[in-house]
């Protein structure tokens, strides 16, 4: 039987876990911030951004939400981004990608203090994590570690497959799996859009973690059978109901669900996983900036 593997209710144990932690910092006279920055009009972008920050809410975290045009001059963006650095009651800063195409996304990502980047996007904080000393861990990989360890996913000795080699979620996974720490261990292999055979390598895994950005791209034709499969794809695609659209995972659910072990669904799956991680950051961020112990592995 394929079990499903809930993204919600892990998702609400860290939630739990983080507001603990959130009491512990109030304790100490410390409110935990968290800072988003939307510079887009994109509807998605904008449903993510106000989950967020209902997140921070029902934690306890303070969220503090700016909005800039998306055809306002860049250097708003970054003079933002310092305003926000140079505050004490920030201790982590998100700023939504995908940004505007005449904003400079590495300017973006090197400006925010890497002791408040929370997505673990600056250079500083990818480093540390390749190192083996990461601060901040990203909070869609990091999540999925999480869903993996709650549902007792060996991942020592596994044949893992990333399909995907994006900066956000294919390259930091890879590197978390191999790693010599709990839910690492796992041979591991980065398929992506020049890989000649997707299918043989698809077809020895016993994790497959589906990070390509393309709807239904993996289908139960190609896993092992009992594989455990994390869907990491999150595609709107037009469809006739009430918002007309509807969320496909990269993975397509009805065939893989015959033959995997066990199967992330979506939405319900790395989502929640990844918003939940957010917090996690957050308040590890200010135990950071504050001195404050917080009880966070
Ligand atoms: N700096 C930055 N950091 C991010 O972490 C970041 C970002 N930019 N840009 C966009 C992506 C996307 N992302 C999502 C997180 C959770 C859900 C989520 O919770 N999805 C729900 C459903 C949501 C719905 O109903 O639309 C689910 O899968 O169950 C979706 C998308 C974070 N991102």
């Amino acid at each position: 039987m394929t079990e499903t593997i809930d993204g919600e209710a892990v998702a609400a144990d860290v939630r739990e876990t983080v507001a603990d932690e959130v009491a512990r910092l109030s304790d100490a006279g410390v409110e935990p911030g968290l800072a988003t920055v939307l510079m887009s009009d994109d509807p998605a972008s904008e449903t993510y951004v106000s989950m967020k920050q209902r997140d921070c809410e029902e934690v306890g975290i303070e969220g503090i939400h700016v909005e800039i045009d998306a055809d306002a001059p860049a250097e708003e963006l970054y003079e933002t981004i310092d305003d926000l650095n140079a505050r004490d009651d920030v201790h982590g800063i998100l700023v939504q990608m995908p940004v505007p195409d005449h904003v400079d996304k590495r300017t973006v990502l090197r400006r925010i203090d890497p002791e408040k980047d929370v997505d673990g996007f600056h250079p500083e904080n990818v480093g540390r994590l390749v190192a083996g000393d990461a601060r901040f861990k990203p909070c869609t990989p990091h999540g999925v570690q999480k869903l993996l360890d709650a549902y007792d996913v060996e991942t020592e000795g596994a044949d893992a497959v990333v399909v995907g080699r994006s900066d956000i979620v294919g390259k930091p996974m890879a590197n978390l799996l191999i790693q010599k720490s709990p839910v690492g261990n796992a041979t591991t292999t980065v398929c992506h859009s020049r890989t000649e055979d997707l299918e043989a390598k698809l077809a020895d895994a016993d994790i497959v973690v589906a990070a390509a950005g393309i709807p239904e791209f993996v289908d139960g034709s190609m896993l092992k059978a009992g594989a455990t499969v994390i869907d990491v794809g999150i595609n709107r695609v037009d469809a006739d109901t009430e918002k007309g659209y509807e969320l496909v995972g990269d993975v397509d659910y009805e065939s893989a669900s015959e033959v995997a072990g066990a199967i992330t669904p979506v939405p319900g799956g790395v989502g929640p996983m990844t918003r939940a991680m957010l917090l996690y950051n957050t308040v590890k961020a200010a135990g950071i900036q504050t001195g404050v112990d917080v009880n966070l592995d």
